[in-house]
């Protein structure tokens, strides 16, 4: 019997990150961001100097990507490219950008499945993505889909980011996030959309304190708690 998992898909802002590691540290279950991998490979591309469009390159960057993911003593999960922290420059809006493009490509995503497979492990995984629903765990126990309006995905990027004490364009993030909505929608391989069998939610106008106990409720009415 495979160890149960329970995916949380959606666009960039929707708070999957958030729902997944409160769900993840809740159960005491494993946690994949596969966003990372993606954003990784886009980082390494970079330092490597392999140009984005050079498909070929770049799946062989992915193929062979030195990752490890380690909790700091805060329970943060810091991401490393080659032993080096990396855990930064991945999460600027640039490294977004980079990880829309090499997402696009088949054979990266295919050169990234078995690694996100594998950390299928008891007691269980929450898998944070795009298609964890639809392709990497198409038989999970549970599947969400975390939306909000670009506006306020936008606004909630924005504070995040001020709070870090960078200096964002609200206008400049809501254009980025609209850019990249469109590339993983409508991309030709796993585009963002949700499983048929999800549990759609909308947070627009819900703080992430009802959102995590809608997502409960489920986790419940299915046993899993
Ligand atoms: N329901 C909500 N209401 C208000 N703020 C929220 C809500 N959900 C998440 N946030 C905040 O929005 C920001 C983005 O959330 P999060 O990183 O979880 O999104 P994400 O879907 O994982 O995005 P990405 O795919 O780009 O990593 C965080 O600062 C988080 O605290
Ligand atoms: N399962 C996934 C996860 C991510 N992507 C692509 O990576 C980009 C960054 O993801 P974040 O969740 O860290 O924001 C995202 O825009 C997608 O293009 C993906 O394709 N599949």
């Amino acid at each position: 019997m495979p160890a149960p998992v329970i995916t949380v898909d959606g666009p960039s802002g929707a708070g999957k990150g958030t729902i997944s590691h409160m769900l993840s540290e809740h159960l005491a279950w494993r946690f994949l961001d596969s966003g990372a991998l993606y954003r990784v490979t886009g980082q390494a591309c970079l330092l490597e100097g392999v140009a984005l469009a050079d498909s070929a390159a770049v799946t062989q960057v992915a193929r062979h990507l030195d990752v490890d993911f380690k909790a700091d003593p805060q329970g943060e999960i810091l991401v490393f490219y080659k032993g080096q922290d990396v855990s930064r420059a991945i999460r600027s809006e640039e490294g977004g950008r980079a990880a829309s493009k090499v997402a696009a490509i088949a054979s990266v995503r295919e050169a990234l499945l078995q690694r996100q497979r594998d950390f299928r492990q008891l007691p269980g995984l929450v898998a944070d993505g795009r298609d964890m629903g639809t392709v990497v765990f198409p038989d999970a126990t549970l599947k969400f889909f975390l939306t909000a309006s670009a506006a306020e995905r936008a606004e909630r990027r924005y504070r995040q980011l001020l709070a870090k004490g960078e200096n964002v364009s609200l206008p400049r993030l809501l254009e980025d996030i609209k850019e990249r909505d469109a590339r993983d929608s409508s991309r030709s391989v796993a585009p963002l959309l949700p499983a048929e069998d999800a549990i759609v939610i909308d947070s627009t106008a819900t703080p992430i304190a009802a959102v995590f106990e809608q997502v409960m409720k489920e986790v419940t009415a299915k046993g899993l708690k």
